[in-house]
């Protein structure tokens, strides 16, 4: 069988994975386009301080020519799964960069890169949504009148290649609640038989449980206030809700390991406010799920960051419930691969 290129452009992170099926290389580029940026080619690492256009162009400089490339986009809007990636489709991808703006363009720029260096590769989108075409609509549904949700205005559900990689390496673990922590953080409640009950963020990777520099919810008088009061604009509230929220709103920087590593007041209240910020978004997903029994993290923080999945899980009474508690690698670039092969191969 050929040779499929995952490509997985995050918020902070570009992850590629070439499978024959089996893995011939694995690149690794995290905090893309920060001066502290790192490149890591199997288990090499060096410095990388280049952008996203960058880092593709460095992944195609150590990967054999692949007959396929799968590339991760996070909004789908309504498809249900992977899609042959053609013109037609590519405009229909920038039609929804408003409703992921800190992604969208990110996929459709690392398209533009990978078709330069793959010329004759077919390309497969993969969509963070697609999994979660399969919530109860009581999860799609916002509490909004007809009128807007008829408009498209609903939950759509992020992180579902993550998930889905949960699954595919721990089938057997019942109704479960998969914390996603990484740059972006969400939970989702998936029951036994794998379907979707409930995931916090929502129209947007915006919404839900905060996140490195998102805000996640927040009370929405605040908008009609910040425009009333301050003369903020539609461009400043994304700004702000997108750029300047989350971690980096109330501590100035945006990386775990530099508010671990830091000892002052503003780095103690963002892990603070995110601890509790997970373990509230964990105990709400919970109650979608009939016989709650597993609590997965995964994602960057999920997987590494030991002490903060202890101060989440302390404040969760998981023991008495009979909840077991794991950590599983998130691998969408392998559930990528899968669905690249089946469709392109
Ligand atoms: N060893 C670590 N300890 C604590 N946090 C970590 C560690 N390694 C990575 N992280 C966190 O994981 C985040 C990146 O998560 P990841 O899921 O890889 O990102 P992305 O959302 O770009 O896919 C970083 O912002 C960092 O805060
Ligand atoms: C959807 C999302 O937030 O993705 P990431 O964690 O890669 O930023
Ligand atoms: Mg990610």
């Amino acid at each position: 069988m050929g040779l499929i290129l995952s490509l997985n452009p995050g918020s902070s992170s570009l992850k590629a994975a070439l499978r024959a099926p089996d893995l011939v290389r694995s690149v690794r580029v995290e905090r893309v386009g920060d001066p502290e940026g790192t490149l890591r080619v199997d288990g090499d690492t060096r410095p990388f301080s280049g952008d996203l256009g960058a880092a593709v162009d460095a992944v195609a400089g150590v990967c054999a020519a692949p007959e396929a490339v799968a590339i991760r986009v996070v909004h789908g809007g309504d498809r249900p799964g992977p899609a042959l990636w053609d013109d037609a489709l590519t405009h229909e991808l920038r039609a929804l960069v408003p409703l992921a703006p800190l992604h969208q363009p990110g996929s459709l720029e690392t398209y533009e890169h990978a078709r330069r260096a793959w010329p004759d590769a077919r390309f497969v989108a993969c969509f963070d949504t697609a999994f979660h075409q399969a919530l109860p609509e009581a999860s799609t549904r916002l509490p909004i009148p007809a009128d807007l949700a008829a408009l498209g205005v609903r939950r759509y559900g992020f992180h579902g290649l993550s998930v889905e990689s949960v699954l595919l390496r721990r089938p057997d673990l019942g109704d479960t609640v998969v914390a996603h922590l990484g740059s972006g953080c969400s939970v989702t409640a998936v029951a036994a038989d794998h379907t979707p009950r409930h995931t916090t963020m929502s129209f947007t990777p915006t919404g839900g449980m905060m996140s490195a520099t998102r805000s996640g919810d927040v009370d929405p008088a605040i908008l009609p206030y910040l425009i009333e009061r301050h003369g903020m604009t539609a461009s400043g509230l994304r700004d702000l809700f997108d750029h300047h929220g989350g971690l980096a709103g109330i501590s100035g920087r945006h990386d775990v390991r530099d508010l671990l590593d830091a000892d002052d007041e503003a780095a103690r209240l963002a892990l603070e406010v995110f601890v509790r910020s997970a373990a509230m978004a964990i105990a709400s997903c919970a109650t979608t799920l009939d016989d709650w029994r597993a609590l997965v993290f995964t994602g960057g923080i999920g997987e590494h960051a030991a002490g903060l999945r202890d101060r989440i899980t302390c404040r969760l009474p998981l023991p008495r419930l009979g909840v077991a508690v794991h950590v599983v690698e998130s691998d969408e670039e392998l559930v990528m691969d899968h669905q690249a092969r089946l469709l392109a191969t």
